[in-house]
């Protein structure tokens, strides 16, 4: 059963706007940030993430975007040309802003965070007149993630390409990607989510991401499926919620769930799982398949980046994803 039907006959699969970040991966692991000393460069911001998992997987692509004019800033734009990504609008600021950085500290597989340095950044410039209309509409999906909208005027530039997304048809799709710096209370960050996600076809988030969603909601046991139903009465027509290692849980319009398992990985650190179940799920659902196959793709594609040290470039290829399901299947990634 196809629960969303994706425009035909535009030239670009997949769009996003949002984060453009440098992720700084620590080299040496399982040990505190203090006692770390080197760290590697990737790209990062979840947005760019997803984007560059789509890509990997064979989607024409595009970002909306806007980075630093500096050094930073340039090897983001040609990391992503490099990927194949379309960077016509990805705009360079001309004020000073900087590059987002995020520091990542990896104490163990399972005790992992994120030090963040967000001050005067240029994602969050970039500018509702910017935005390209007619990129959106020769694109099948725009792909939203929340971080755009904790500040003007991203905020308003995100408002506004899902104006131009609802005009012209193209599916929209929400990840969350709740990152607390950068929003200043949780009521204003509900209160945006929320008027955000009324007008998404597919929202994808944690049972956290929920909850801080439903800051003014009725929902005291915490139960994913009056979580998923509040979306169906606006535009949703899929909502999945997603539990780490536990797996992840889909419901669609009818009232029907659809569960996921994880596979087994080999965990060098968490971070970077639901970027790339999000492009795993997506191709699925683009591709035409079941959502329990999606579902199962995209799992297996979180395993592949959780496997890895980076999250941008380990995003995987269709042939390494089918690869890492069918050695599951044989039983030979067995470390959970
Ligand atoms: N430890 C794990 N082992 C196997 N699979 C995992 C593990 N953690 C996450 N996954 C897979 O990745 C999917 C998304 O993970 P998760 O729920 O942690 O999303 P997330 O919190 O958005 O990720 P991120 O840490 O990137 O923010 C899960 O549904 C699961 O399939
Ligand atoms: O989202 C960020 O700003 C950091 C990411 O780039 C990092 O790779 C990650 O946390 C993935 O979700």
């Amino acid at each position: 059963m196809t629960y969303v039907s994706f425009p035909d006959s535009r030239k670009m699969d997949f769009t996003a706007i949002g984060r453009l970040c440098i992720d700084l991966n620590a080299n040496e692991i399982n040990r505190p940030m203090e006692e770390t000393m080197t760290f590697t460069k990737y790209v990062g911001g979840s947005p760019a993430n997803i984007t560059i998992g789509m890509s990997r997987l064979g989607m024409e692509t595009a970002f909306i975007g806007k980075i630093a004019n500096d050094q930073m800033g340039r090897f983001i734009n040609s990391y992503l040309e490099r990927n194949g990504i379309d960077t016509s609008n990805v705009v360079t600021d001309d004020t000073g802003a900087v590059t987002g950085l995020a520091f990542t500290e990896i104490k163990s597989p399972t005790d992992c965070s994120i030090l963040m340095y967000r001050d005067h950044v240029a994602d969050l410039l970039l500018q509702s007149r910017e935005v390209q209309e007619q990129l959106i509409a020769d694109s099948k999906v725009l792909l939203i993630s929340g971080t755009a909208l904790a500040q003007s005027p991203s905020r308003e530039a995100v408002f506004q390409a899902l104006a131009y997304a609802k005009k012209h048809g193209t599916i929209i799709v929400f990840d969350l990607d709740y990152r607390p710096y950068t929003w200043t209370s949780a009521e204003e960050t509900a209160v945006y989510y929320n008027l955000a996600a009324e007008k998404c076809d597919i929202i994808l988030g944690t049972r956290e991401e929920f909850d801080m969603m439903e800051t003014f909601d009725h929902n005291p046991d915490h139960s994913d499926q009056v979580t998923a139903q509040k979306w169906f009465d606006f535009s949703a027509k899929i909502v999945v919620i997603k539990h780490g290692k536990e797996g992840s849980i889909a419901y669609t319009g009818e009232g029907l769930s659809h569960q996921a398992d994880s596979y087994p990985a080999r965990v060098v650190k968490t971070f970077g799982a639901g970027d790339s179940y999000a492009a795993g799920f997506l191709y699925g659902l683009m591709q035409g398949w079941t959502i329990e196959r999606s579902m199962a793709f995209g799992s297996a594609a979180a395993c592949i980046v959780i496997s890895s040290h980076s999250c941008s470039d380990a995003m995987p290829t269709v042939e390494q994803v089918n690869d890492y399901i069918e050695r599951c299947n044989r039983g030979e990634i067995t470390v959970s």
